[in-house]
């Protein structure tokens, strides 16, 4: 897992433009570059990441790391009634340092509080100045980027995601990515009854998540769907929306069989709409021969719209696509598998997986 962070942080940097040199020591990552604050930033980015700090590197010498502690002091610019709090951690064989952690805390506080006259306050402090010392070498921060956490990409495995140009599916695909799955995403182009707005926003959400997994894979399979979509339409009614969410899920099935991902995943949440209805995706989900992930299932609509804004995949606008031209007048909602299959159009998963089989690569 280590060494995939390292790998992941590299490569964000790269694509950051940021210079540095990359090494593991101890459990932490360390970068080493002349600029830091762009180096945490482009770090916090990245799923397996808890947090970035920009630090000052010096010998592990009381005076040193004293003097590191003034220097961040000096360029923090603290208001006068903000307070602070020193926090430090050791890591060394006996005898390796002629002081304690509570030296430490000691000679920076008071060096802190000399250069910059704010009050200490251990409780609450506004800001909190760490200091890390790893055997020779310590490190001393004052800033501190929050990552997302989770495990780095690709260390769970590969999971094919349905991706629309919707609110959701991207956030679902996210919080994959967060806990390591190498996503590969799937949109299903709908023919006449798509729209290029539609496809161009599933893309572009894609490519915004793709920053954030920068040795992944993450082309979108782009899936011809208009004559699934089109054989649905003509031979079903209520259980339209259920055979077509059936068809999306064995294209992602094929789509799968050549990325070699072992799940499949969507961006529905129970209850969200008539076709997810907790019966409907238990009657669409034997259409495919892998299991059906719902990172969203239980989540409220307003809590993924937050998550989209925070994440740069949300917007505003409405695409008018398909499914509202789909749509029967009156949706199943209490769907059995056996109904919907009876309706459905011969051998349409079948078809379905071989158009995911043949799905485009799409660059991003
Ligand atoms: N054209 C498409 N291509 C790929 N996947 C799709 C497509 N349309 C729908 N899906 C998948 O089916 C799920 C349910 O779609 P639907 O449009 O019913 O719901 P939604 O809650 O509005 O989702 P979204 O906001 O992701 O579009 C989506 O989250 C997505 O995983």
């Amino acid at each position: 897992m280590a060494d995939r962070v390292a790998a992941d942080v590299a490569a964000a940097l790269r694509e950051a433009d940021v210079d540095a040199e990359v090494e593991q020591l101890w459990s932490r990552t360390v970068v080493r570059t002349g600029r830091p604050t762009a180096a945490a930033q482009a770090a916090a980015t990245l799923p397996g990441v808890g947090f970035a700090r920009p630090a000052v590197a010096t010998e592990a010498r009381l005076d040193a790391i004293g003097d590191a502690a003034r220097s961040l002091a000096a360029a923090a610019s603290h208001g006068s009634d903000e307070t602070y709090a020193v926090d430090s951690d050791r890591v060394g064989a006996d005898g390796d340092h002629p002081f304690s952690n509570r030296d430490l805390q000691r000679e920076a506080g008071r060096v802190v509080g000399e250069t910059t006259g704010a009050a200490v306050d251990l409780d609450d402090p506004d800001r909190t100045y760490r200091i890390e010392v790893r055997e020779a070498e310590a490190f001393v921060s004052v800033r501190r980027f929050r990552g997302p956490g989770g495990l780095p990409v690709g260390s769970q495995g590969r999971v094919a995601v349905l991706v629309s140009g919707g609110i959701d599916s991207p956030v679902a695909m996210w919080r994959l990515l967060r806990r390591g799955c190498a996503t590969v995403p799937v949109y299903v182009d709908l023919g006449d009854y798509g729209g290029a707005d539609h496809r161009a926003r599933a893309l572009a959400a894609v490519a915004t998540l793709a920053s954030r997994a920068p040795r992944a894979d993450l082309r979108p399979r782009v899936v011809d769907g208009g004559p699934l979509v089109e054989r649905v339409v003509d031979a079903t009614r209520d259980t339209r929306m259920l055979s077509l969410r059936r068809a999306m899920l064995a294209a992602a099935d094929g789509a799968a069989d050549r990325a070699d991902a072992h799940s499949l995943a969507t961006g529905e949440a129970i209850g969200q709409k008539s076709s997810q209805t907790g019966a409907n995706l238990a009657a669409t989900d034997a259409a495919a021969s892998r299991p059906v992930h719902r990172p969203l299932l239980a989540s409220d609509k307003a809590d993924i719209v937050a998550e989209a804004r925070r994440l740069g995949t949300y917007d505003g606008s409405t695409v008018p696509v398909g499914c509202e031209r789909i749509a029967p007048s009156h949706p199943e909602t209490n769907a059995t598998p056996a109904a919907v299959v009876d309706a459905e159009p011969e051998s349409l998963l079948e078809a379905a997986r071989e158009a995911g089989r043949d799905a485009e690569i799409v660059p991003l």
